[in-house]
């Protein structure tokens, strides 16, 4: 795919403050030149799943006459979850490294209310990235919920007394909900502007509220998982240049029994001394992946002792 040589940004959102008025004002936006070297090829993942991605986001950005005929805005919501270190991130990068297109990281904590986030979002360019990480932890969206249906439920049953409840909660519009961010989401987002992704982030996909991540909303779940072989020889060719060594083997069956992340695949196999050689970093990594085997090994022994004793 071909990719025009423009300079891309990556944009944050922050709250500057003008001290010299002596009044705050608010830039939704700042942003600084996107140079980060994460690429589809440099990813460590399944090369299948890599295909399919890769096939999603270029029949995506082609399909601007497809959206049209079919009617919807023309946007894509992904979800990417999966542990820390497994290359969620990387992988946002990769995207706009693949599509040439800005990224927006939204900064959920920082957003005072569903008014600013509003503006946030009318502010965002065409041909763009919209990343918020760590959905689950930006904001307590599955607990907002919670507590909406324990208040509707106690409606129910007392009208009046939460009658006056709300009465006293009216003037709190100091927070992001999660009925905010969906309407963004669902309308005005959709209604403005085009060819924009929304990314969410999470390591933790079972927290999340099922409205936040229904298809529709996030098209496309991705899970980024444990390293396994075809993501190690990515790294060992990125790290060692390297295509083969007889040493793979026992790294294969290893990583069949073992559940490492690319982050820690990456970091034992990064060489630690001058000269280095990729004997070393390739027996690094056996011993890290060996250690890692018997924790696991020895953390199953102690809960199934805890649980013989327990019962
Ligand atoms: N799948 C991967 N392919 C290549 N490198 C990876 C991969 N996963 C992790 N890494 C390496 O580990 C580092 C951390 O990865 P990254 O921040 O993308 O993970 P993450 O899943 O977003 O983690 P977190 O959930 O903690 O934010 C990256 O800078 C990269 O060098």
């Amino acid at each position: 795919m071909k990719i025009e040589n423009r300079q891309r940004k990556l944009y944050t959102n922050s709250v500057t403050e003008n001290s010299w008025s002596g009044y705050q004002s608010k830039t939704m936006w700042s942003h600084v030149i996107f140079e980060h070297p994460s690429t589809f090829q440099t990813l460590a993942i399944d090369p299948l799943k890599k295909k399919e991605i890769v096939d999603d986001l270029i029949t995506f950005s082609k399909g601007k006459g497809y959206y049209a005929k079919v009617g919807k805005a023309w946007k894509r919501g992904y979800l990417l979850y999966g542990p820390p270190g497994t290359g969620k991130s990387s992988m946002v990068a990769a995207m706009a490294n693949l599509l040439d297109y800005d990224v927006y990281d939204l900064e959920l904590t920082s957003v005072n209310n569903n008014n600013e986030l509003k503006k946030l979002f009318t502010e965002v360019s065409n041909k763009s990235i919209i990343v918020i990480e760590d959905i689950d932890c930006s904001l307590d969206l599955t607990g907002q919920r919670k507590e909406e249906e324990k208040k509707e439920d106690a409606k129910e049953k007392n009208p009046i007394a939460q009658m006056v409840k709300s009465e006293e909660n009216s003037g709190d519009n100091s927070k992001v909900t999660l009925s905010g961010l969906l309407n963004f989401i669902d309308g005005l987002w959709s209604s403005c502007g085009e060819e924009r992704l929304i990314v969410f982030t999470t390591n933790h996909v079972n927290k999340l509220d099922p409205a936040l991540i229904r298809r529709g909303r996030m098209d496309k779940h991705i899970e980024l998982s444990y390293c396994c072989i075809e993501g190690f020889k990515v790294l060992a060719k990125n790290y060692l240049d390297l295509d083969s060594h007889p040493l793979f083997e026992t790294i294969q069956s290893l990583l069949q029994t073992t559940q490492m992340t690319p982050a820690d695949v990456a970091e034992n196999l990064t060489p630690k001394v001058v000269p280095w050689d990729v004997e070393t970093c390739l027996n690094n990594l056996i011993e890290a992946l060996k250690k890692v085997k018997e924790e696991a090994r020895l953390k199953t022994e102690e809960e199934s002792k805890s649980k013989t004793y327990g019962s």
